[in-house]
This record gives structure tokens, sequence and C-alpha cells, in this order.
């Protein structure tokens, strides 16, 4: 997150795009930047994407962090530590095809919270291949009731099938960083007042000591 000088508006956010293997992540990383849906990709690496895009009229440089088929735990941990510490803002996504995949959100919320030290850092959750409802494992509820209890947006879509979609759920997430950009600079013009207040009070109180005497 910076600011983009006298107007203090967010110029730039880093994204991460977090969840288990083959459950979309590439792929809505492409379609959010290219409106393509390209059906395989390169598994094996790791990619940040960069892109300009205007989202409720002002314009946001964004890094999309792709991770690649990360596990909370074992040796990929402190990897994916890192790319937590770098992100401002959180895309979980699961398959509704992989319980599994539904099972490790809770997880990488979890860590999000640990790694960032604090609650409410903007995270959106992603239920994706809602085309293949043939192969349906997660109910659309059960998506919906774990997202309120974490207190995460919740958006199910395809990829595959609906570029607009995708384009909101990723809107939604810039969205939640500028908000918790405008917190932050708000806490530090308080606390910035707050300590000019201090100074103030304390000279006038040497000055009038020094009355005194
Ligand atoms: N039917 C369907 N298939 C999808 C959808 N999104 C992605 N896929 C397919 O799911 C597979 C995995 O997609 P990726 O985007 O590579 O998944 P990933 O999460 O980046 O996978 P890793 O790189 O292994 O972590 C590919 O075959 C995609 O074509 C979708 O909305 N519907």
């Amino acid at each position: 997150m910076t600011d983009s000088g006298p107007s203090r508006k967010m110029s730039r956010a880093k994204l991460v795009i977090l969840g288990r293997d083959n459950c979309g992540k590439t792929a809505l990383c492409v379609r959010f930047i290219t409106k393509r849906f390209i059906g395989e990709y390169d598994h094996k690496k790791e990619v940040t994407y960069r892109c300009r895009k205007t989202v409720d009229k002002e314009t946001i440089d964004l890094e999309i962090l792709d991770t690649a088929n990360k596990e909370c735990v074992g040796s990929a941990a402190p990897s994916l530590e890192s790319s937590i510490k770098w992100g401002d803002g959180f895309l979980i996504m699961y398959s509704i095809t992989d319980r599994s995949s539904f099972e490790s959100v809770s997880h990488l919320k979890r860590l999000i919270d640990h790694v960032k030290q604090t609650l409410g850092i903007p995270t959106v959750i992603v239920a994706n291949k809602c085309d293949m409802e043939n192969g349906r494992v997660v109910r659309t509820e059960e998506g919906k009731a774990l997202a309120s209890d974490l207190r995460c947006s919740f958006f199910e879509l395809s990829v595959a099938e609906c570029s607009v979609a995708v384009e909101l759920a990723v809107e939604k997430l810039v969205r939640e960083v500028r908000l918790e950009y405008q917190r932050h600079l708000l806490a530090m013009d308080k606390r910035s007042r707050m300590l000019q207040m201090r100074h103030a009070l304390s000279r006038k109180l040497t000055r009038s000591k020094t009355m005194q005497w």
C-alpha cells in the first residue's frame, strides 16, 4: 500500500492468491488480467502479475502474487509466511469439487491472522468451479457459513465461465484494502495529533515552571 501524495489515495496494492493446488488460482489471475480463460498452466512456479485497473473511478497499480501449490505446514510454510508478510490483501480460493481445498481455507486464514498479528486483514474467500455442479462436494451454504465465521466476503463463481464474477471478487478485495489503508491513515493522523498536543502541553508546563522561578 502506498500514499500517492497530497490526495492520500492508495495508488498501489499487493494481493496474494492462496489455496490448495488445482483450485484455479492461476486461472483466476489470468482471467482478471486478460479476461480470458486458458485451460492449462505451468503449476510449478510462483508468479507475480502486474496490472493497472480502475476500481470505483480510481486507478490502482496491482501486484498479484499467484502462489504455487502451497500448504500451511511443512517445508513450504516459511515461504508461505513471507508471501503473507508481503501482501496487503488476500484472496483464498477453494474448489467446490475438492473438499480438502475447502478445509484448508480456515488454516490459511488463521495463518494470515497469525503472520499479520492482527484481525481484520482484508480477505475474500472464493469458491471456484461452480460450473461443475455434478462434481460438487461443498455446498454453497457451507462456504457462506465459513466466510461468515471468518468475517470474510464470499463469492461462489466459475473462473471458466464468468469473467465479470472474477472482476467483482477481486474488486471487492481492492475496496477492502483501500478501506484498511484509510483506517491506517486515520490512526496515524490521530497519533500525530496526540503527539503534537503532548509536546505543546509539555512546552507550556515548562514555560509556566520557569515563570514561577
Ligand atoms: N471446470 C472448471 N475448471 C477450472 C476452473 N478454474 C480452473 N479450472 C481448471 O482447474 C485446473 C487447475 O487450474 P489452475 O488455475 O492451474 O489451478 P491452481 O490453483 O493455480 O493450481 P496450482 O498451480 O497447482 O496451485 C485447470 O485444469 C483449469 O483449467 C473453473 O472455473 N471451472
